[in-house]
């Protein structure tokens, strides 16, 4: 088995507009096995249209000009994404990477219970598992995400946003995928919750021993959470380092500038707790 999960080549991403804008020009990344990579870059930079990208969710007017995306399966196989059929990816996508949209928490459906809404997970891609075994699995899913088994028939509005985004991260967990890409899934939340949840998916990444795409333009948050930092600017990735290289030796002038956009990492050394 490799140490590497996805392998994206030369992937390229044009939106047909008058004029045509181009998103992503020739990324080449690799994602390893159970590693946490940072997309980090300013907004507009291309970060979200890569990852959608490689998953095939992106929509007209964006065409994708180049490019391949080969996943390392945990079973030995090589799956090529660009020559799976629309069921096939629609499995995929659940079963093997999973995404926590911006705004996800958002997403979720108001005049559901959050127990309900994960139990359709399961109804929909496990459509084997019985009615007891969904209900274990989201009692499980909760507990993991420390939502805790109580809050089973509790709706969204019930929730602060901080729990309901651990409800996004419980139902992107749910299938045990080997990838999961994030988002922006801490944005909206005070810095303090940001923190626990940051903390909970790294935990969670060990235990589980899932690989995480994690986008933001958050770069100190990045330095956090990382091991490797993929430094992003029109479309290109500029820098690819491990987080220590980016912060303590950053080879490219805009990764300096980057830094130095950040006051709270510009102050005393030692700010970025790793
Ligand atoms: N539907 C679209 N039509 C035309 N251009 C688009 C479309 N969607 C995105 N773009 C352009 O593609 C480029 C990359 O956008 P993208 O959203 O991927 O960047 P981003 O780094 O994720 O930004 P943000 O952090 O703001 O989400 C930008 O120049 C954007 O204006």
């Amino acid at each position: 088995m490799t140490d590497s999960l996805l392998s994206v080549r030369d992937f390229s991403v044009v939106y047909d507009v008058d004029p045509p804008v181009a998103a992503v020009t020739n990324v080449s990344l690799d994602i390893k096995r159970g590693e946490i990579v940072g997309l980090a870059g300013e907004s507009g930079c291309g970060k979200t249209t890569l990852a959608y990208g490689v998953q095939r969710l992106l929509k007209p007017p964006a065409v994708i000009t180049s490019g391949d995306v080969v996943f390392h399966d945990e079973s030995g196989e090589d799956i090529d994404i660009n020559a799976l059929d629309a069921e096939q990816m629609r499995r995929f996508r659940w079963d093997k990477v999973s995404m926590v949209f911006q705004g996800a928490m958002n997403a979720l459906n108001p005049v559901a219970t959050i127990g309900s809404q994960l139990e359709d997970v399961f109804q929909v891609h496990r459509p084997g598992m019985s009615r007891a075994q969904r209900k274990a699995e989201v009692v499980e899913l909760l507990e993991i995400v420390k939502v805790g088994a109580q809050r089973v028939r509790s709706f969204p509005h019930e929730l602060s946003g901080g729990m309901r985004q651990r409800v996004m991260i419980a139902m992107a967990l749910a299938l045990r995928p080997q990838l999961m890409i994030m988002d922006e899934p801490t944005t909206a939340l005070d810095v303090l919750v940001q923190r626990e949840i940051l903390k909970q998916i790294s935990q969670l990444r060990h235990d589980f021993g899932f690989s995480v795409v994690f986008i933001t333009h958050d770069l100190p948050l990045l330095l956090e959470i990382s091991d490797r930092i993929a430094i992003m600017r029109e479309g290109e990735i500029v820098e690819l380092a491990t987080a220590e290289r980016i912060w303590n030796d950053p080879q490219h002038e805009y990764t300096q500038k980057l830094l130095e956009s950040f006051p709270r990492l510009t102050g005393e050394r030692g700010v970025v707790v790793r």
